[in-house]
């Protein structure tokens, strides 16, 4: 029996405000063709809970520039699904935080892109997003909606990371989710903003490193080599990775596309995530367990002993799985092996 997802995001609308430059989606103002409908999201939620109660992710494009975001948080809710937020934070205010608490919403994501509003503002392509963002968060604060930063990282601000961390202690957050840059979407181009190798190994150790000194939540999200090193430097240390050592980092690995999350676009086209725009099927089409369960894609991705080249070799396959989005970026395979991974299997 395939196990049901733990996690889904969903890009409720692509349909933005702002305009990063390595956003993974359209993220226009113009309203998006074949957006679901009100009543179609309902209908996918009825089809999420009736195989399983996921975290579900309300994600975009901005998802506060639908209006019935609220009325789908909270049927979600009603469901008995959790419910997070995705935003960039510029939209927030109180109305909408508390319409966000009475919908059932647990925790609001921000994404923070620099620790200074030039590297942020640069970076979202649009002038105040970094103020905007902090105003939101205050929003949060006084409303108690609990939140988490969401920074991708890039050669932009690499250096800046620390400060971001600092950052996001001082304001309070519960959480710091670090992504690391996938050259799709919009993003297609910037390959040369993805930070070498090399660089991946240092920032990953020192952010296994200062999980000692925080006492916020870090996660590595789309940085599945997180796990190898974690194992590295746990051995090194002596200690076996538990939930007692390392908590939560200690039951989940490196990909989780297609074995516990999928991404499920504006359109309904369902993916391993938003950076792999490889469609497994489409909810309008077929349901949802069918597309989750059957589709060859799914089924490709849970069979770590065909993913290709080293990864397929790697005897950290189970806990790290390479980067898929990365590799079918690279080579058009999306089993090739990740090509941002300096081991060399034995
Ligand atoms: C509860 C609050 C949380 C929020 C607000 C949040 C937010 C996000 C966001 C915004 C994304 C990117 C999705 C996208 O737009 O493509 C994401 C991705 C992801 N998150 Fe979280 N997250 C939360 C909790 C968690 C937890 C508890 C986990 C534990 C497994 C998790 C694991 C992931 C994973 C695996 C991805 C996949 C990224 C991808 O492949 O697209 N998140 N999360
Ligand atoms: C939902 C989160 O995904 C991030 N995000 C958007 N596009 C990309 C990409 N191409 N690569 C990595 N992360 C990305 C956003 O900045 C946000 O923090
Ligand atoms: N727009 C939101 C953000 O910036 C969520 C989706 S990003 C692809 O965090
Ligand atoms: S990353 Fe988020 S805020 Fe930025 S353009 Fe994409 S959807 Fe909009």
């Amino acid at each position: 029996m395939v196990k049901p997802p733990r996690l889904i995001a969903w890009e409720l609308t692509w349909g933005c405000n702002l305009s990063c430059v390595h956003c993974r989606g359209a993220s226009t103002s113009e309203i998006p063709e074949g957006e679901l409908s009100t009543d179609e999201a309902k209908h996918f939620v009825d089809e999420i809970a009736e195989i399983g109660d996921p975290i579900l992710i309300i994600t975009g494009g901005e998802p506060l520039t639908r209006k019935d975001v609220f009325e789908v948080a909270r049927y979600a809710t009603d469901k008995g699904l959790r419910v997070a937020l995705a935003t960039n934070g510029t939209l927030l205010d109180e109305v909408v935080v508390k319409k966000l608490k009475d919908a059932g919403v647990q925790r609001v994501s921000i994404s923070i892109d620099g620790s200074t509003a030039k590297t942020h503002d640069e970076f979202r392509g649009v002038p105040g997003a970094f103020e905007g963002a902090m105003r939101g968060i205050e929003y949060l604060k006084k409303g108690g909606l609990g939140f988490q930063i969401n920074t991708t990282i890039t050669k932009r601000n690499l250096d800046e990371i620390p400060a971001i961390l600092e950052l996001s202690t001082e304001i309070g957050a519960e959480a710091l989710h670090i992504f690391l840059l996938v050259p799709t979407g919009r993003g297609k181009n910037l390959e040369k903003e993805e930070i070498p190798p090399v660089e991946y190994e240092r920032v990953l150790n020192w952010f296994y490193d200062q999980q000692k000194n925080v006492s916020i939540q870090l996660k590595a999200t789309c940085a599945p080599h997180y796990f190898r090193i974690m194992r590295q430097r746990a051995k090194k240390e002596g200690i076996e990775v538990s939930v007692k050592t390392h908590g939560y980092e200690a039951m989940t690995r490196g990909c989780l596309g297609g074995t516990s999350f999928c991404f499920v676009s504006s359109t309904g086209d369902v993916q391993p995530c938003g950076y792999l725009p490889v469609v497994a099927g489409n909810i309008k089409e077929q349901s949802f367990k069918e597309i989750w369960e059957d589709s060859k894609l799914f089924n490709d991705l849970r069979d770590f002993d065909s993913l290709g080249g080293k990864c397929g070799k790697c005897s950290y396959k189970g806990v790290c799985g390479g980067c898929r989005a990365r590799a079918y970026a690279a080579t058009g395979d999306y089993m090739a092996e990740e090509p941002y991974c300096i081991y060399v299997p034995r």
